[in-house]
């Protein structure tokens, strides 16, 4: 890959002075990393609805502006997650085959979420009481760039039981990239008035009104078969995988079982099939093997 013309830096949504790839385009610096894959690509939707919208750019490759905030954390964020995919698992980009990252930033107006709509990453800002620009939290944009690696492999279907749980892959490698060990997502943009909660814990589903055993498994119709809230049960088994078997083994045995042994149909029960032949492939049938099977068994998966 060409190899960017310039680092640029700027402000992120949370105030912290950032520093990424750009590139000198007719005259100006625009957000577009080459040295990553095939690209990273940062846009703004300027508050409407068409995508991508326009390459975030700034004359002096200083992107200071409070309005250039969520673009900032958006391009810089998106570098730690194809950095985390490289790094980790030698994977290049969603598609392994160094796919462009796109993301667009200041989609819709007061918009209380992000997605990945199965060509790029969108990103709303919030009504600032909900939530702060999404793109500023590590584990969102973690969340969004998983649902594009879980298409290309696992494909989980998204709804009922596959929905759930690729809801929760997205939760669980959001969480390892962001690396701070609070088992919380979204924290660091929800509700910026109330200190300390968030969207969802996986250590406790619970505290934010999802089931965290497959006894309370919600059927509903609402959100694709609850596919927001019956995550909380995969949630719950990664948190105590994560917790037994340490950091490290639990993430190439979710990256395994999620790569290779989920498909498009696949319910909690064949997750925990997944998890315990990755494991079994990797560490065989010891300690590790034993702490998967617990961790589903403490959910209520067999
Ligand atoms: C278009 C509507 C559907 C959105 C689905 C996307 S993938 C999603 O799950 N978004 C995340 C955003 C997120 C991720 C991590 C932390 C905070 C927020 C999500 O969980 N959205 C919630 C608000 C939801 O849609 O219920
Ligand atoms: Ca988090
Ligand atoms: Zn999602």
């Amino acid at each position: 890959n060409a190899a960017s013309d310039a680092t640029g830096s700027g402000t992120g949504v949370l105030g912290k002075k950032l520093t990424f790839n750009t590139t000198l385009n007719n005259g100006a610096y625009v957000l577009v990393d080459q040295s990553r894959g095939g690209g990273v690509e940062t846009y703004s939707a300027n508050n409407g609805s068409s995508l991508p919208g326009d390459l975030v750019s700034d004359a002096d490759n200083s992107f200071t502006d409070k309005g250039q905030a969520a673009a900032v954390s958006a391009h810089y964020n998106i570098e730690k997650v194809y950095d985390y995919y490289k790094n980790n698992f030698n994977r290049n980009s969603y598609d392994n085959k160094g796919a462009t990252l796109k993301s667009t930033v200041h989609y819709g107006n007061d918009y209380n979420n992000a997605f990945w709509n199965g060509q790029q990453m969108v990103y709303g800002d919030g009504d600032g009481r909900t939530f702060i620009p999404l793109s500023g939290s590590l584990d969102v944009t973690g969340h969004e760039l998983t649902h594009a690696v879980t298409e290309y492999t696992a494909g989980l279907q998204y709804r009922s039981q596959p929905g759930a749980l690729n809801e929760s892959m997205s939760d669980v490698f959001g969480n390892f990239i962001e690396g701070n060990h609070d088992y919380l997502v979204g924290e660091d943009v929800y509700t910026p008035n109330t200190p300390g909660d968030a969207l969802r814990s996986m250590s406790d589903p619970t505290k934010y009104g999802q089931p965290d055993n497959m006894s309370d498994y919600v059927h509903t119709g609402q959100d694709n078969g609850g596919v927001h809230t019956n995550s909380g049960i995969p949630n719950k088994a990664a948190y105590l995988t994560i917790e037994s078997v340490g950091w490290d083994k639990a993430q190439k045995i979710y990256y395994r079982a999620l790569t290779t042994y989920l498909s498009p149909r696949s319910q909690f029960s064949d997750a925990r099939a997944a998890l315990l032949q990755a494991t079994s492939d990797l560490y065989g049938q010891g300690a590790e093997y034993n702490a998967v099977a617990s961790a589903w068994d403490q959910v209520g998966v067999k």
